[in-house]
């Protein structure tokens, strides 16, 4: 591989290029029925939800990062050859169980001829069953459990959490299987950008694709430092995962990382991901939700690290902070609790993303405005803190973090 196209070897150095996408129709396609297999817990309103997030999009922009939106990269591969559009409307229908049949011969006609950018918006949106003509019927589009949805494609309302699906480390990345039949579909899409886009394709190392069985997630795959990486065995990220993760980068001599810090958090949907209770912020400063420890403040941590013969070293540790200093060589460390460890304050802030933080560099993040208790003690804390407005985009369960993929971070 010659020249690097990505390059994130932290957390927290300075942020040059991100990759986000904007909130579409997908958004206005959530029903109240249809709402928690969709991972919502609410209807946002879309205007705002924009707005919101073209305040986010500039504020980046403003601190001298790039902004780069997935579904123009997606379309611009759709637009550069028919026969890669053609190909991918035929694996996203495959996914989504359509390979014969008058569904499909209809689904695959009325996406065949959409422009490539009306074709992409449409793929998040999702496909009303009365957007689309059927030339003969069958039983199976009229009675029926699949005919009584009225998506014959579901929307991607998840997909402005752009941190999910794939996550990049070091000059590498890895593409996800997601956790559930709600989001798998993302994934596909940063798999045709990668082996496609002349920005990416044939640049980037692919340490892990989405054709595996075990479930891994953005949102639990943290880069501390340029051989370290934290991950969460949580409800998306399952154990098995990250083992194999582990195997595949201690084996690959492009990869540096020898050092993987895996961190159990409850499953429960408050806390799906690690960075919904914990990011890093500065080199020995670290934003963290009490709720993801017990009651004396333990946690499950495996330090797993290269063993003789291919085999993964596991070293169990039950106290957070202990853990990072070690692993990190640090003296100090400052581990800033959500609404400062208020039992009311702390948890409110933490389901709307008070612990998710977005670093653009070492001690300067970006958050959401409406977490005020845990942004005032942050800045107490010496963080410089830029806030965005959020009522609506939070409605999601996701935060800055969550919200985007880094592509180009400065090295420390
Ligand atoms: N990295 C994150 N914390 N992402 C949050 C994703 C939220 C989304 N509704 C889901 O359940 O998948």
């Amino acid at each position: 591989m010659q020249k690097s196209v990505i390059n994130v070897n932290s957390e927290i150095g300075r942020l040059k290029s991100i990759l986000l996408k904007r909130p579409g129709a997908e958004i206005e396609n959530i029903t109240p029925a249809t709402m928690s297999h969709l991972l919502f817990d609410d209807i946002p309103y879309l205007k705002i939800a924009q707005s919101e997030h073209d305040a986010f999009a500039n504020s980046l922009r403003a601190h001298g990062t790039e902004v780069v939106y997935l579904e123009e990269l997606m379309a611009a591969v759709c637009a550069q050859s028919t026969s890669v559009k053609t190909q991918f409307i035929k694996q996203f229908l495959a996914e989504a169980n359509y390979t014969i049949g008058t569904t499909y011969e209809a689904l695959s006609e009325y996406l065949n001829q959409l422009s490539p950018q009306t074709l992409i918006k449409q793929i998040y949106a999702g496909v009303r069953r009365d957007a689309i003509t059927f030339k003969n019927d069958s039983l199976h589009d009229l009675a029926g459990q699949d005919a009584a949805n009225p998506y014959v494609l579901n929307p991607l309302p998840n997909a402005y959490f752009t941190r999910d699906p794939q996550a990049v480390i070091g000059n590498g990345i890895t593409i996800n299987r997601l956790t559930y039949s709600a989001r798998q579909p993302e994934s596909l899409i940063t798999e045709y950008v990668m082996k496609y886009h002349p920005r990416f394709a044939g640049l980037v190392n692919i340490w892990r694709n989405r054709n595996n069985n075990s479930r891994i997630e953005g949102g639990d795959e943290f880069i501390l430092n340029e051989h370290v990486l934290a991950m969460g065995i949580s409800q998306r990220t399952s154990s098995r995962s990250i083992e194999g993760l582990a195997r595949e980068l201690f084996a690959n001599p492009a990869a540096k990382f020898d050092t993987i810090i895996a961190v159990e958090i409850p499953h429960n949907h408050a806390m799906m991901h690690l960075d919904t209770v914990f990011t890093m912020i500065n080199y020995d400063q670290f934003s963290v939700f009490p709720g993801m420890m017990d009651a004396e403040g333990q946690l499950n941590i495996f330090v797993i690290t290269p063993g003789p013969n291919n085999t993964l070293k596991l070293v169990h540790h039950t106290n957070l902070a202990a853990t990072l200093k070690a692993v990190l060589k640090l003296s100090e460390l400052d581990l800033i609790e959500t609404g400062g460890g208020d039992t009311i304050v702390g948890p409110r802030e933490q389901w709307n993303d008070g612990s998710n933080t977005l670093a653009i560099a070492p001690g300067e993040v970006i958050t959401y405005d409406r977490n005020y208790v845990t942004n005032e003690l942050l800045r107490q804390h010496g963080i410089i803190v830029h806030e965005v407005p959020s009522s609506e985009l939070s409605r999601g369960r996701g935060g800055p973090r969550c919200m985007s993929q880094p592509l180009w971070r400065e090295n420390l």
